[in-house]
């Protein structure tokens, strides 16, 4: 059964003791089947346990999950209709995925407001991901929603490794390297989780990884290694060059094994977390704000620029034509009353809901009388 975050999270911040510290976000991010959500329940299951609970809270942002093991604080399910958004899009399953995802990263200064209200009374803000990758790893919303949540919170990334299937050298191999890509992307500290350790233990991973040695070894016994005059394949040859490049990027990770099945491997999976909101306060958030303090210096000059051009002109404008300076006035009056009403997407926290949770279909959003659904086009 799914654990419920609701009850503890609900208590919301006036109900817990002020904390020093802020809570760590984790994003789970994984190939499709590598065990994301059953690590996120697990994981769940494991604050629920602790002495004190920590209860965490949760957003799943895989709007085509039919079913996720954990209750989810926020979920984009109860934003963002992906089937009508398929329809209305004319998409496929993937597209109609990045499409709910954009719609949803639209408001995720929603989603940010409900989680810095908890900042007081959690400890952990866990994010589960997309189950294809690169909806997430290798999209706007995506770069986004990470530098959002990372720009509030300490924040790691937990790559989720399906450890059975990655054993054969060029899979590890293929696996490392899109972990590389995504530590280089997001510049946040990274936790490779080999996973499914109670079918497969993650030894010889860690071997590999500090001895590229061993690797090689592995490699050429392994078969497709030479070719039918025996010599190394090409193949064999670029893994071989591959792995010493790896053995720089390790340097910069933490590996843990664990076993969302059995539990095994969590206590030393928070120690690793708790290891990188150190790397994130040391390494991430003076590069964070050096970045943003050079953003915003280069928006004020773009700005100020600009509005001494307008000044200008409106100068000049006046002086020309003194009636139309005189009609040129704000009135009152003339307010806009549909200035307020946005925000017809609304962000649910399922922790606040007292009865089912109110379902706001956002393909409606936009509903023009005569009932026909009309989306923008992306873009
Ligand atoms: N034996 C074992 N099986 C696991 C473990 N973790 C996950 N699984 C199984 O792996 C399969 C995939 O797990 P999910 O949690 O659905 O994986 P996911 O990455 O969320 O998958 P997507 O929804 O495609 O993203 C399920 O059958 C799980 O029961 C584990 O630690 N041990």
């Amino acid at each position: 059964m799914a654990e419920t975050n609701n009850d503890a999270a609900a208590a919301g911040p006036s109900s817990a003791p002020a904390k020093d510290k802020k809570p760590i976000t984790i994003i789970t991010i994984g190939m499709a089947g590598a065990g994301k959500s059953t690590f996120v329940q697990r994981l769940n299951a494991h604050l629920h346990a602790k002495e004190p609970p920590s209860p965490p809270y949760i957003l799943n942002l895989d709007p085509a999950v039919t079913y996720v093991p954990y209750e989810p604080n926020i979920d984009i399910r109860d934003t963002v209709n992906y089937q009508e958004v398929m329809k209305q899009y004319n998409l496929g399953p993937n597209g109609g995925i990045l499409t709910a995802l954009n719609l949803f990263t639209t408001k995720f200064d929603q989603v940010l407001d409900l989680v810095e209200q908890r900042a007081e009374s959690v400890d952990y803000v866990i994010l589960d991901t997309p189950g294809q990758i690169e909806i997430f790893t290798w999209s706007a919303s995506g770069a986004i929603i990470t530098d959002a949540i990372a720009s509030s919170l300490p924040t790691v990334v937990a790559y989720i490794i399906d450890t059975p299937r990655t054993t054969a050298p060029a899979t590890f191999m293929s696996n490392m390297l899109y972990a590389c890509s995504i530590l280089y992307k997001t510049k946040l500290p990274f936790i490779l989780v080999f996973n499914k350790t109670d079918v497969q233990p993650h030894d010889f991973a860690i071997e590999w990884m500090d001895d590229f040695e061993e690797f090689q070894a592995a490699l050429a016994t392994h078969s497709g290694a030479t070719d039918s005059e025996g010599e190394p394949t090409y193949m064999n040859s670029l893994m071989n060059s591959m792995s010493l490049v790896l053995d720089e990027f390790y340097k910069n990770l933490k590996a843990v094994g664990v076993s969302s099945a059995t539990g095994d491997g969590f206590d030393d999976f928070l120690e690793a977390v708790e290891g990188s909101r150190e790397e994130y306060e040391r390494d991430y958030l003076p590069e964070l704000l050096k970045a943003r303090e050079q953003r915003e210096k280069v928006l004020r000059e773009a700005k100020d620029e600009t509005m001494a051009r307008v000044m200008k002109d409106l100068a000049i404008d006046r002086e020309k034509n003194p009636a139309g300076a005189l009609a040129d006035r704000w009135d009152p009056d003339d307010e806009d009353e549909d200035a307020d009403d946005e925000g017809e997407l609304n962000i649910i926290d399922r922790s606040e809901e007292k009865g089912p949770h109110e379902y706001i279909d956002v393909t409606r959003a936009r509903r023009h009388g005569a009932e026909d659904i009309n989306w923008p086009r992306p873009g």
